[in-house]
């Protein structure tokens, strides 16, 4: 059904805003399945936590103590960066040096709380997300923890993608080959989830947010389920 609705011929809303906006803890799916559902629905793709992984990179690379907030904001305000908004080319670039890959490295991963925690620094990529939004013509899927709230509020889909906490450890390990313990896992995917939630919430759908439990979905059958509720918002089916 959704396969049809959103087959490649199809343009859903042709020149018309459409922003879906996913939010939801860490190893539920959100970038693989944000990615997906923009192929299908032929939208850019924002990852906004590559951008607060990219100004953690930033900070780490210049010396910046993450713990004095007046300094990280003026970090944030500085930030030369460069990130892809195509689902087909993961780029993320700071002063023209590629970082796509060094941004996913687990001391980014344990410093990265430090600076989205930072109330100036989410203000300023806030205000660059949205930004980045207006230059698509508000036609992109945005996925990350704030996008529901606070930086696409009046998205026409909003979304929370969850999965238990079994789940999501599970498919974090494989994700990285087996190669963590289980204490490095939990402290990658629950503790880090602990403190970013003390400044966002992304664990309770806000009101008019749909919630996608993945927990016993494969990965296909969240995409095609996503869908079904973007078809169903749009066409309402
Ligand atoms: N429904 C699913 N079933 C099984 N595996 C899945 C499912 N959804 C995603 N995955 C896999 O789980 C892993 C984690 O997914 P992903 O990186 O997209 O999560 P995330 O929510 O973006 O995490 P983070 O916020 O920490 O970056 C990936 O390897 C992805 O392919
Ligand atoms: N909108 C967002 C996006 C991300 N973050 C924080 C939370 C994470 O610890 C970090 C990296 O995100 P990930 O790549 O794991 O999705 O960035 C946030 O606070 N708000």
């Amino acid at each position: 059904m959704t396969r049809e609705l959103f087959g490649p011929e199809t343009v859903v809303r042709p020149g018309k805003p459409l922003v879906v906006a996913i939010d939801g803890p860490s190893g539920s799916g959100k970038s693989s399945v944000s990615k997906e559902v923009a192929r299908r629905l032929k939208l850019a793709y924002l990852d906004t936590g590559a951008m607060y992984r990219a100004l953690t990179w930033y900070c780490l690379k210049t010396g910046v103590d993450l713990n004095d907030g007046a300094v990280v904001e003026q970090a944030a305000e500085d930030l030369p960066l460069e990130i892809s908004t195509s689902p087909n080319h993961e780029y993320v670039a700071v002063g023209g040096v590629d970082i796509t890959e060094d941004i996913r490295e687990p001391r980014i991963s344990s410093s990265v709380s430090a600076i989205a925690t930072t109330m100036g620094a989410r203000n300023e990529l806030i205000r660059r997300q949205r930004e980045l939004i207006d230059q698509h013509h508000h036609r992109m899927v945005v996925e990350g923890r704030d996008i529901t709230t606070v930086v696409a509020p009046n998205a026409e889909i909003r979304m929370l993608l969850t999965a238990s906490e079994e789940a999501r450890l599970r498919r974090r390990g494989i994700q990285l080959g087996g190669t963590q313990s289980k204490e490095e896992l939990a402290a990658q995917v629950i503790q880090r989830d602990a403190k970013d939630s003390t400044v966002v919430n992304f664990t309770r759908a806000a009101d008019g947010v749909v919630t996608l439990d993945s927990s016993d979905l494969d990965f296909e059958q969240t995409v095609d389920t996503a869908l079904e509720i973007v078809a169903k918002v749009i066409y309402g089916d």
